[in-house]
């Protein structure tokens, strides 16, 4: 709702009172038309203020409206209602203004502002564009190129830019609400005209087309796929170009579009799935609030090699006194030397003068024994992780966690290497672990809850999506790629080309196919993580049936070869040298798949885009049944907070769950069973039991699921 009080100097005070962001639902915009009624009809009101309880303008329209039928009065006329007022209305902006709120403070006359709170219309990130005027709004008042940037990315922008963007009048440190009274008693009388954005001229850079079509250029390849990006370039071309009244039909016009698309759900859908994913649960019944967390200032990295001097950055952003250890001498001195610089960049990235934290630098783990919490992020080696492990526990304060950052070891394992395996647990970083946002947190079969609630809490802290994740090979993350890469391979020996399965992946909306990611990261990664399982190595017959499955020879073939992928200059694809980024074509490649192919007399075929879609991701998807139905994710939204965070599934696609239920759960289930058919030989393409039986429910909408698995669990049917 919105409340109206009638303050001395015949201020109205109109305060948007929705907790916790003051979102527009129905009631709030019911409430702010009455209020307003009421300003025009009582002759004792000579100005008017707008703000937001508890410090927060509006955090724009009620997210959560959007899946049923709009109701209650719309935005678009209430606003043009408040500016067409003609005693003058001043926003008061503290804590934040986004989306409908922003809006709603462009409608008004004059924006007083917080420095440090945060402005933007941030709808592209669910899939929409700033239909309430704001795209014809904004760049009357900032000018087209600031109206571009803020509303083709949706960045939020600080009270002081914005002032400099000249889309609030002034900010102060002090209370923004107590300027705008006092502000808006001081301007009675004086004439509005100019004030009202909507009948101003856009203002517009002399070569208007050209500026839009190189902007259009530049969103296009930014937006792999999405619409809303593409839609707001033509909601600002229409405000470049056309009366106001025309553009604000435009805006309509795309904004329906792009109201009713999959991508807009599935959008909203991540907007939820990042903040459900907090709420975690565990099997045992702890969850995140009824369990306390312990404040970390103090921590420890051992091992600085790429990830361990990201997690180092990533700890001292947070405010953390970081000790980083390193033994070998070679590698701590390279560490010393980049680690502050890595940390200066990153801090004033964010726009921090110093990062808060400090890391100090040593060789010896004996340095460690008062820190709080430690992460290992040593090798990627069970039998130095173990030991790690035992000389930690020795040396550390007994209550220090201990947290080890592997990408799929066992996490129980290393707990019984300790004396307190209940303060063990797994903290899956990915790379360069200061700047990527996903953190699987593995949670140990005696991981206690305080250890899960503590790292999940620094999680937090270092600005990260952090997800609760069972303990299990792979985790869940890599557990879902395994059968990804796997069928890529198989296409590559059925007559697939690594540029053709990596253009279908890319044209789906990753940034990287298979093969262009594998010869990023190097081929030499995934051989020792296969040779740690006997899989390949030396004295491993060079069959394609490998413990009992169907296994394909051929990355291991490359790298034996020494085409480790961009490192070496040859993987995949070719390079202009080692460390080359530019991937083109290699008729090495095309040779050497001939020679496989005819040496396991295998006819290459002509293999269609929808195939190497469906085959891929169905694979993985089922593998995210699978998880679901093994509790090694507590719900499909962690499933696609992970692989939209940490491994570029694209956003607009809302992650793989999700798009199993565009799909259609049962569609997904046929092709299953149709490529099963096939390649009976392939286990991940067996559809998981929990798949069966979603599709045998008719195939609930995927906020059920969750409910589902624990009925089912309970009667003991999955
Ligand atoms: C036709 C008119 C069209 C208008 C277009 C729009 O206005 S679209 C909406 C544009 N606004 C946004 O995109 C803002 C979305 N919210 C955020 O970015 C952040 O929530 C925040 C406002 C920056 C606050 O962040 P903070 O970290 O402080 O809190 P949380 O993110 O955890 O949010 C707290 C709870 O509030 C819920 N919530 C936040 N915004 C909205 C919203 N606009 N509508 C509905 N609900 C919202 C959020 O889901 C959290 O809920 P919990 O139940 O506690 O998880």
């Amino acid at each position: 709702m919105a409340t109206f009080s009638l303050l001395p100097g015949s201020v109205a005070l109109i305060t948007l009172t929705n907790p916790p962001v003051n979102a527009l639902s129905a009631a709030v915009r019911a409430g702010i038309v009455q209020a307003v009624q009421r300003s025009v009809e009582d002759p004792k009101v000579k100005s008017v203020v707008i703000c937001g309880q508890n410090g927060r303008f509006c955090g724009g329209a009620d997210i959560r409206e959007f899946a049923g039928p709009m109701s209650g009065p719309p935005l678009v006329p209430l606003i043009h209602a408040i500016e067409a007022l003609d005693k003058p209305v001043v926003a008061a902006i503290e804590g934040l203004a986004l989306g409908g709120g922003l809006e709603l403070a462009l409608g008004c006359h004059y924006r007083i502002a917080h420095t440090t709170a945060l402005l933007g219309l941030p709808e592209v990130t669910l899939g929409l564009l700033p239909a309430a005027g704001g795209t014809q709004r904004l760049p009357r008042l900032a000018g087209l190129p600031a109206a571009l940037d803020l509303i083709t990315t949706g960045r939020h922008i600080s009270g002081t830019e914005a002032l400099e963007l000249g889309i609030v009048d002034q900010v102060t440190d002090g209370s923004a609400l107590d300027i705008a009274l006092e502000f808006a008693k001081s301007i009675v009388g004086r004439p509005l005209n100019t004030r009202r954005l909507s009948t101003l001229p856009c203002r517009c850079p002399t070569d208007i087309d050209n500026l839009l079509d190189r902007f259009m250029v530049q969103v296009r390849q930014r937006a792999r796929g999405a619409l809303a990006p593409v839609a707001c370039v033509g909601a600002l071309r229409a405000a470049a170009t056309l009366p106001y009244a025309q553009g604000l039909r435009k805006e309509r016009e795309l904004m329906d579009t792009l109201f009713n698309s999959g991508q807009a759900r599935a959008l909203q859908y991540a907007f939820f799935s990042q903040r459900v994913v907090g709420k975690w649960t565990l099997p045992s019944g702890a969850r995140w609030d009824n369990t306390t967390s312990r404040t970390i200032s103090t921590a420890a990295v051992i091992g600085l090699g790429t990830m361990g001097r990201g997690i180092a950055v990533a700890l001292a952003l947070a405010g953390m006194s970081v000790v980083a250890v390193e033994t070998q001498e070679k590698q701590l001195s390279e560490a010393r030397q980049m680690v502050p610089a890595m940390l200066q960049r990153e801090a004033g990235r964010r726009g921090l003068d110093t990062a808060p934290g400090v890391i100090s630098f040593c060789s010896s783990l004996q340095d460690v024994s008062e820190v709080e919490l430690v992460i290992e992020a040593v090798f990627e080696d069970m039998a130095l992780k173990l030991q790690l492990f035992r000389q930690l526990s020795a040396v550390c304060k007994p209550d220090t966690l201990l947290c080890s950052n592997t990408s799929g070891l066992d996490i129980d394992q290393l707990a019984a290497a300790t004396q307190r395996p209940g303060l063990v647990v797994g903290m899956h970083f990915f790379a360069p672990a200061h700047i990527m946002k996903l953190l699987e947190v593995v949670c140990g079969t005696r991981s206690s809850p305080e250890t899960v609630a503590t790292v999940m809490q620094l999680g937090k802290r270092m600005g990260k999506v952090s997800v609760a994740v069972g303990n299990c090979p792979g985790f869940v993350g890599n557990r879902m790629l395994k059968p990804y890469t796997e069928q890529a391979n198989f296409l590559l020996e059925e007559g697939a080309m690594p540029e053709q399965v990596d253009k279908v992946l890319e044209e789906f909306g990753f940034p990287m196919g298979v093969f262009r990611m594998s010869d990023l990261s190097g081929l030499d990664v995934g051989w020792r993580i296969r040779k740690a399982a006997g899989l390949t190595g030396p004295g491993v017959e060079p069959t394609r049936t490998r413990q009992g499955r169907r296994y394909s020879p051929l990355p291991d073939q490359m790298c034996e070869a020494g085409r480790l992928g961009q490192k070496t200059g040859r993987g995949w694809y070719q390079y202009d040298g080692p460390g080359g980024r530019v991937a083109r074509s290699d008729p090495w490649v095309q040779t050497f798949l001939d020679a496989y192919r005819a040496r396991h007399n295998l006819a290459a075929r002509v293999i269609a885009a929808e195939e190497i879609l469906e085959r891929c991701l169905y694979s993985l998807i089922n593998e995210g049944f699978k998880i679901l139905q093994d509790g090694m994710a507590a719900g499909p939204e962690d499933i696609d907070a992970i692989y939209v965070f940490g491994y570029g599934w694209p956003r607009h696609r809302g992650g793989p769950m999700f798009h199993a239920g565009q799909v259609g759960l049962a569609r997904v289930l046929e092709k299953l069973e149709h490529y099963q058919q096939l390649h009976p030989d392939v286990a991940p393409m067996k559809p998981s039991m929990l798949l069966r039986r979603l599709v045998a429910a008719g195939s609930p909408p995927i906020q059920k699921w969750r409910e589902l698995i624990h009925r089912e669990r309970v009667h003991s049917q999955l």
